[in-house]
């Protein structure tokens, strides 16, 4: 299917909202990078800190309007001084190279490393996770597979049952796995990523002990640990759904979340856990929480 990508140089302290504003117009991904190191853009006339700039590109189905979602755009407070921005279309092919030309190793905490699984893995010691995210959502690069990394790689997770809500690639999942849990069940809304997530846990020799489902198939269970990296909205109305995956002793993590809407999502899980105080990452937020006993 060819792509139609938009990218828009954005304050990099706005970035995060700016992504959310694309995802929320039907971006199917979004990507950051930093404008300097991929200048497409001459610097605004006057404007000094032209390096603060980042460049957040969310792709669309080719059929898409983009002109409404462009004048939504040019409304924006953030874009005050003008909105740059450029349109291309991209092949399948172009948009796999492109993430391949900007996924690198990346370690999370002190255990974890993401690797593309078409690069050298730094340390072979590692726990690493080789992944391949074809068009599914979930690299370490974005802030809230980060912070649910980070938050994993701290845990001790031998012989856990972990549920992935919103398992995207696999990555948390896998990454779960991989640090000890003994099985991992992932749901998703996208076949495209439940094929993902079983192509990656192959490529990590832990298939066996990774199910996934679409929510109309999702098993009853109790986890010792949910992740649920999907936004504020979905996190609010599935608050029933994801909480009653949480074994009574166990642990849920929440990410996708703005540092607005902190106060909507802990709300509606108030009843039943109890919160650590939040993580933030350029903006956004990993909600950690335990049950009440
Ligand atoms: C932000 S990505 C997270 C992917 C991966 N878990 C990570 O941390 O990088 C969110 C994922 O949630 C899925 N998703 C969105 N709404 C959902 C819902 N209501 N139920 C299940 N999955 C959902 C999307 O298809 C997407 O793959």
């Amino acid at each position: 299917m060819p792509w139609i990508q938009l990218t828009i140089s954005a304050p990099e302290k706005h970035a995060p909202l700016i992504g959310d504003m694309l995802e929320g117009n039907g971006a199917m991904a979004v990507t950051y990078r930093d404008a300097q190191d991929n200048p497409i853009f001459e610097p605004p006339i006057g404007e000094l800190v032209y390096w603060q700039e980042t460049l957040v590109t969310g792709l669309f189905p080719a059929e898409t309007n983009m002109q409404p979602i462009i004048a939504n755009l040019q409304k924006s407070s953030y874009f005050k001084n003008g909105l740059q921005y450029k349109t291309d279309q991209l092949e399948d092919k172009d948009w796999e190279r492109e993430w391949m030309d900007n996924f690198h190793p990346i370690q999370f905490g002190k255990r974890l490393w993401v690797c593309p699984s078409w690069r050298d893995i730094p340390d072979p010691s590692a726990v690493n996770i080789m992944l391949d995210p074809g068009m599914a959502f979930g690299t370490g690069t974005h802030p809230t597979t980060a912070l649910c990394l980070g938050w994993l790689d701290g845990q001790d997770l031998s012989a856990k049952t972990v549920v992935d809500f919103g398992c995207g690639s696999g990555i948390l999942a896998i990454g779960a796995l991989l640090l000890g849990a003994k099985r991992a069940v992932g749901i998703d809304i996208d076949q495209q990523a439940l094929i993902a997530s079983k192509e990656n846990a192959e490529r990590n020799g832990v298939a066996e002990q990774l199910e996934v489902y679409l929510p109309a198939n999702q098993p009853v269970l109790k986890a010792d640990v949910v992740v649920a990296n999907i936004l504020a909205g979905p996190l609010q109305e599935l608050a029933s759904v994801i909480s009653d995956y949480v074994a009574d002793d166990g642990e849920l993590v929440m990410s996708g979340i703005l540092e607005r809407q902190i106060a909507d999502v802990q709300a509606a899980y108030a009843e039943h856990f109890d919160f650590s105080p939040a993580q933030i990452k350029e903006g956004w937020v990993m909600l950690h929480a335990k049950r009440k006993r």
